[in-house]
């Protein structure tokens, strides 16, 4: 044979199992397992997944050479089976490989779709959602009843996504019996390592057995009905102008162009995904881990509290500008991210061509996992990294805007979130609602220390237990 084979220095991994290479290791939370491993076998390691060529990142130094130094050799994203059912084939931007495509698309998402013109023309919108919100939680509290935050902030934000994004509102659509079962299935699937990705024939038939390819097919059901309900409103009501399916269809019709792209019902309904999945989960999920931290830290509680009733002192609309004078909140956010990072791995990158990163050969297709977990929980980034301390972010110029390689909820780079400005102005106008009009209690008979801290794995990682909390009406209500 004249095959002229070239030794690759990859990284270092632990040793593989025939066939299923490292699978076995994962665990139920993949991001912590990874964490272990990469403690043993460095900041940059191999692992593989059946046929998958994969390495980890995880430390500042080789997330910076993989989203800052490398960024356009490590931008692509790589077929994933269910993902791309979900996006009708990789029509949207999150599951798009790199391309001519994808970076026409970005840029509508920058110029067009997710602009802080948007956001702050729904403000009103935001605003009518959490005023209702705050309705039903003082009839709760009336009636001294706990409430289950995911779920409420889970309706909250799937109500404004709805209306900013789909014109319609939540109450009376196809979604509104289902959407939570949805937004979780799609979470459950778009991160699973599934086997029809890891091996050639059988995978499919694993995926079956295990019931991952019919959840799939439930959950893509459901949510095409409901775009399909959406875009009819919009072709029967053309007097809706202002919202997103509005110009993906003026684009369909070829009245915008999307570069030499003509935009067809699934590159819509693709986008419509990008929305839909990582618009409402990612919001009220980051808000939920914050009620949890401040409810199992009462001395945080207190000190954001007396910030929040002194800045906003008994004034009934509560302004962007209110909200930015919140300096110790801020920090109780960026605290919340660096231990509870909702997407812990970011989504999957793909190598486009062979590189070299920190001295290790990466060839071309190696999928890269960046975890961002372990950066936040790595004790020599972070001084006692399990502690929950707001204050660590005192005179400390890190934030998590893609500039600083020590806190990356949103990633960095080319791929970064472009939903960040979407996102965060409703987590705050959810949590300065919260906190100002409402002190909170546990149920009877629990203590702070009881509060349950765990998370649940999937593309966005929830609080597994769900936070059950009694609000208590004050003067501020
Ligand atoms: C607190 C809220 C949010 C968090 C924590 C969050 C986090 C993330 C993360 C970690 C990524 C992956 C970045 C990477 O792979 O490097 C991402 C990508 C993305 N996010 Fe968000 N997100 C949030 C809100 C939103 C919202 C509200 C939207 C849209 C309505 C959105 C749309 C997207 C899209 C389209 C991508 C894929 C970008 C691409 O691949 O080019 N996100 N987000």
């Amino acid at each position: 044979k004249n095959t002229k084979m070239t030794k690759k220095n990859l990284p270092p991994g632990p040793p593989r199992l025939p066939i299923i290479g490292n699978l076995h290791q994962l665990g139920s939370k993949p991001h912590r397992s990874m964490f272990i491993l990469s403690e043993k076998y460095g900041s940059l390691m191999s692992l593989k997944f059946g046929n998958v060529s994969t390495v980890v990142a995880s430390t500042p130094e080789t997330v910076k050479d993989v989203l800052k130094t490398f960024d356009v050799d490590c931008c692509s994203r790589p077929y994933m089976t269910y993902a791309a059912r979900l996006s009708y084939n990789r029509n949207d931007l999150a599951y798009s490989p790199y391309s001519k495509y994808w970076r026409e698309l970005r840029k509508l998402t920058v110029t067009e779709l997710y602009t802080p013109k948007r956001v702050k023309s729904f403000g009103h919108l935001r605003e009518q959602e959490v005023a209702s919100l705050v309705d039903f939680i003082k009839q709760s509290a009336s009636l001294k009843k706990q409430v289950n935050i995911n779920l409420k902030l889970l309706k909250l934000s799937a109500s404004v996504i709805c209306r900013l994004g789909f014109g319609i509102s939540l109450e009376g659509s196809k979604l509104e019996s289902s959407y939570e079962e949805v937004i979780q299935g799609i979470m459950e699937v778009a991160g699973s390592f599934a086997a029809a990705d890891c091996f050639a024939v059988v995978g499919g038939l694993i995926d079956r057995l295990t019931g991952l390819h019919s959840k799939c097919e439930k959950v893509f059901k459901a949510m095409d009905l409901f775009f399909d309900e959406a875009i009819k409103h919009h072709l029967e009501n053309e007097s809706i102008k202002d919202d997103i399916i509005h110009l993906l269809l003026k684009m369909e019709r070829g009245e915008i162009g999307l570069g030499e792209f003509q935009l067809t019902r699934n590159h819509t309904k693709g986008i419509l995904l990008n929305i839909l999945a990582a618009g409402i989960d990612t919001s009220a999920q980051t808000a939920t881990w914050v009620m949890t931290h401040l409810i199992a830290n009462p001395r945080v509680m207190n000190k954001v509290q007396a910030e929040v009733r002194e800045v906003i002192k008994n004034k009934d609309d509560i302004t962007e500008e209110d909200i930015d004078k919140l300096e110790y909140l801020k920090m109780v956010i960026k605290e919340t991210f660096r231990i509870n990072p909702l997407v812990p791995l970011l989504v999957p990158r793909e190598a486009l061509k062979d590189i070299k990163i920190a001295g290790y050969d990466i060839p071309k297709k190696t999928w890269i996992h960046v975890n961002i977990w372990a950066i936040h929980r790595n004790p020599n980034v972070w001084k006692d990294p399990e502690v929950f301390i707001p204050e660590r972010f005192m005179d400390n110029e890190i934030d998590y805007k893609g500039l600083n390689f020590e806190l990356l909820p949103f990633g960095s780079g080319r791929r970064m979130c472009p939903g960040m400005g979407m996102g965060m102005s409703l987590v705050h106008l959810t949590l300065v609602n919260l906190i100002y009009r409402f002190d909170w209690k546990l149920p009877k008979g629990m203590s702070a220390k009881d509060v349950d801290l765990e998370e649940s794995y999937g593309l966005v990682c929830p609080k597994k237990v769900p936070l059950e909390i009694i609000p208590v009406i004050t003067q501020w209500t």
